[in-house]
């Protein structure tokens, strides 16, 4: 796919993007089935497609330049401003946002925070968009609390232009590093959830709380965990690092009766999930804000299937000898990193047999991949 800003060399996110989509997906392939072999899978499945284009539902901007010219996108080295408006990545009715969020920074007077003299306030925009009502959430990143009286003041034109805005909040991110978000969230609007459905599975989205970013790929592997599992007898499941819930919500939903336990650190994405988990009407679901390592070390007994989706580190050394402990019939590990997910691989293989394995393409145009894998004890 042609990309102006990367044939420019300004822009580097998308490092694969000008190789043809299919050869992208079979290299990709071909790497997964190499980290694979060592540990003899009975099935891999073909990979399961994106969208090249207009799949990504979550933009973070750096906003420079200055209030009577913001620029949002991203920042080179050189301290040159890359626009990434009209980014090929996002759906169409992310330009005209943008469009009304420059606007609204103009009005608002809100000062672009300047790396190499510390001045300013305003760092990030983060924008999300539910691919199921085309409604959004719209954050900002700030170092203080000084515009947040101009913001609050404008936000009602900001409403009025822009009916689809669900949520706005602001985040304070006082320190000068690289970190994009802070620990405080301020709500600027009467709504704290952006509301998202897949599968017809509810799911609400918090400003704090992890979310996939392509939805369409997103719903393909949840639907996929309920197929792989359909057959399985399952009274209960663990679903670790659960975030607002979306493979544990979509098996307990199939399955009438299952006892599900979700367990997740974020106290905000818990809460979400059991939103979600009452709207479905679901027998006795628990889902609770803790670290997935002390939970699973203070079990004595192992549920039917444990699911988990870490973050990129993967499990580690500590949770993958629990689970060999408490050995559950199946576990269902989707990764984000496939080289974290054969290092632990290589620990649960002792006891497990891989069964089936497929990758999903999360993140076209990039090295990454999204890649699920159902294990059945020996
Ligand atoms: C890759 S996301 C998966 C989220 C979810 N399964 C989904 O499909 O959206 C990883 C999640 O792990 C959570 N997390 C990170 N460290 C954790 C920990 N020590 N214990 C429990 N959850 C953790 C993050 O907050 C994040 O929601």
């Amino acid at each position: 796919m042609y990309c102006a800003e990367f044939a420019a060399g300004r822009c580097r996110s998308c490092t694969e993007i000008e190789q043809d989509y299919s050869l992208q997906l079979q290299h990709k392939q071909q790497q997964w089935l190499s980290l694979l072999a060592p540990f003899a899978p009975e099935q891999v499945l073909a990979p399961y497609p994106s969208a090249e284009s207009a799949f990504r539902t979550k933009a973070k901007m750096v906003v420079s330049g200055c209030s009577e010219h913001p620029v949002l996108g991203l920042l080179l080295n050189t301290g040159e401003a890359v626009d990434l408006t009209s980014c090929l990545l996002y759906p169409a009715a992310f330009a005209p946002a943008f469009a009304l969020v420059q606007q609204f920074i103009q009005r608002a007077r809100l000062q672009p925070y300047q790396v190499a003299e510390r001045k300013g306030e305003l760092k990030f925009i983060l924008l999300s968009q539910s691919s199921s009502s085309g409604r959004f959430m719209l954050r900002f990143v700030l170092r203080s609390q000084n515009h947040l009286a101009a913001i609050r003041k404008h936000l009602p034109w900001l409403q009025q232009q822009w009916p689809e805005l669900e949520l706005c909040s602001v985040n304070l991110q006082p320190v000068a590093m690289a970190q994009l978000e802070g620990e405080t969230e301020i709500l600027l609007t009467e709504n704290s959830y952006l509301a998202e459905r897949l599968n017809q599975v509810p799911l609400y989205l918090t400003p704090q709380s992890f979310f996939q970013t392509n939805p369409a790929v997103a719903a393909a592997l949840y639907q996929t965990a309920v197929d792989w599992t359909a057959d399985l007898s399952l009274h209960s499941v663990w679903d670790l690092f659960c975030g607002v819930g979306g493979f544990g919500l979509h098996l307990a939903s199939s399955r009438p009766g299952i006892q599900l336990t979700g367990i997740e650190i974020s106290a905000a994405a818990i809460a979400s999930a059991r939103k979600a988990a009452a709207e479905l009407a679901l027998e006795q679901p628990d889902f609770m804000a803790l670290d997935a390592d002390a939970f699973a070390l203070a079990q004595q007994q192992a549920p039917d299937l444990l699911l988990v989706n870490p973050p990129r580190r993967g499990l580690g050394s500590v949770l993958c000898n629990q689970l060999l402990k408490l050995a559950p019939e199946y576990v269902l590990y989707s990764s984000c990193n496939p080289q974290s997910l054969a290092r632990d691989l290589t620990n649960l293989t002792a006891d497990y047999q891989l069964v089936k394995a497929q990758l999903f393409d999360m993140f076209p145009h990039s090295q990454h991949a999204e890649v699920l894998v159902l294990l059945r004890k020996k």
